[in-house]
């Protein structure tokens, strides 16, 4: 039991007669990289906001770091923190006076030693006496998780960590995340960009309709698909035809060009039956390949399934 640091049993929750949360179950082992992946609105800032004691569930035991979240929410608040999409940090400080801060709100003895600590680790020590407002993007985040790390946490919720950032900050957040967790610290990161749990998660969640519906290793996740997904590419006049066709398909996903890939049971009937469809239909398929499935074509899968009931 104490292998898992979250434990999260039945947890309901609603806005104004709208479910949102419908009963999740989930178990977070502890020093892990845990991804709660969701498409807009899938309620993944709600479960980090009860997790994490700003907002209070509607029914559920939860478990953090051996305390009842109900019971004892000062010392579930003293195990964790939380970095949100919109950084907490104060823009008119500098680094060292945003550190200085939590610091002394936090209480936390040594705090002036703990904050070089961290500098050095985030390589902000020469920024340190800078205002933060004059910080890129990607340092600012790392103030901020810098900061949030000020009260030693063992658990750090990262809500949409690299919303907002160009590809290149999003690297290096990446790399943060991977830091922390050698730190031996667990993380439960929430994500739109599949690319980032496929880069860091140990364990995936994927939350549908107030439901998880897939949870796993990534690997365990894509082998929940069959083996048979396909990529069709189309000329520029027939790829907007050819996706009308395939809207009624099982996820088919929409690549980046004029390629479209549709999951098949990998039989040679299906792959028949498809090309045949498009025959029918006056479409000329240029190419055929066969692709092994990536995370977002499970997450798609699973969206459209949630779709169909
Ligand atoms: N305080 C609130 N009052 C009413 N509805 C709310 C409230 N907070 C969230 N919701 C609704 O709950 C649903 C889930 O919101 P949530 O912010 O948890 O989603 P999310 O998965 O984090 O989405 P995003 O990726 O867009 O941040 C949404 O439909 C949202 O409008």
């Amino acid at each position: 039991m104490q292998d898992y640091i979250i434990n999260i049993n039945g947890l309901y929750k609603s806005f104004k007669g709208v479910d949102v949360l419908k009963g999740i179950n989930l178990k977070i082992r502890k020093g892990s990289v845990f991804c709660l992946l969701g498409s807009n609105g899938a309620g993944k800032t709600t479960t980090v906001k009860i997790l994490s004691t700003l907002l209070q569930a509607d029914k559920g035991k939860i478990n953090i770091c051996g305390f009842d979240l109900k019971k004892d929410p000062q010392k579930v608040r003293e195990s964790i923190s939380m970095t949100g999409q919109y950084a907490a940090v104060d823009e008119l400080l500098t680094g060292r006076e945003n550190m200085y801060l939590i610091g002394q709100l936090l209480h936390i003895a040594g705090y002036k030693e703990r904050a070089e600590i961290l500098f050095k680790q985030f390589e902000l020590s020469g920024a340190a006496n800078r205002r933060s407002g004059t910080y890129s993007g990607g340092m600012r985040r790392k103030l901020d998780i810098a900061m949030s790390l000020m009260g030693n946490p063992q658990i750090l919720f990262l809500d949409e960590p690299t919303t907002g950032l160009d590809p290149q900050n999003r690297i290096a957040m990446w790399q943060e995340v991977i830091k922390l967790k050698q730190m031996g610290i667990t993380i439960f990161l929430t994500t739109q960009y599949l690319e980032e749990a496929e880069r860091l998660a140990d364990h995936v969640a994927i939350l549908n309709n107030g439901i998880i519906t897939a949870e796993g290793s990534v690997g365990q996740l894509k082998n929940l698909l069959p083996i048979g997904a396909v990529q069709l590419m189309f000329d520029e006049k027939q790829y907007g035809p050819a996706q009308s066709i395939l809207e009624a398909e099982s996820a088919a996903s929409n690549d980046a060009g004029l390629s479209l890939t549709v999951m098949t049971d990998g039989s040679v009937e299906a792959l028949t039956t498809l090309l045949v469809k498009f025959r029918d239909a006056g479409i000329r398929v240029k190419s055929v390949v066969q692709k092994q499935p990536t995370l977002e074509d499970v997450f798609l899968s699973q969206i459209y399934s949630g779709k169909e009931d």
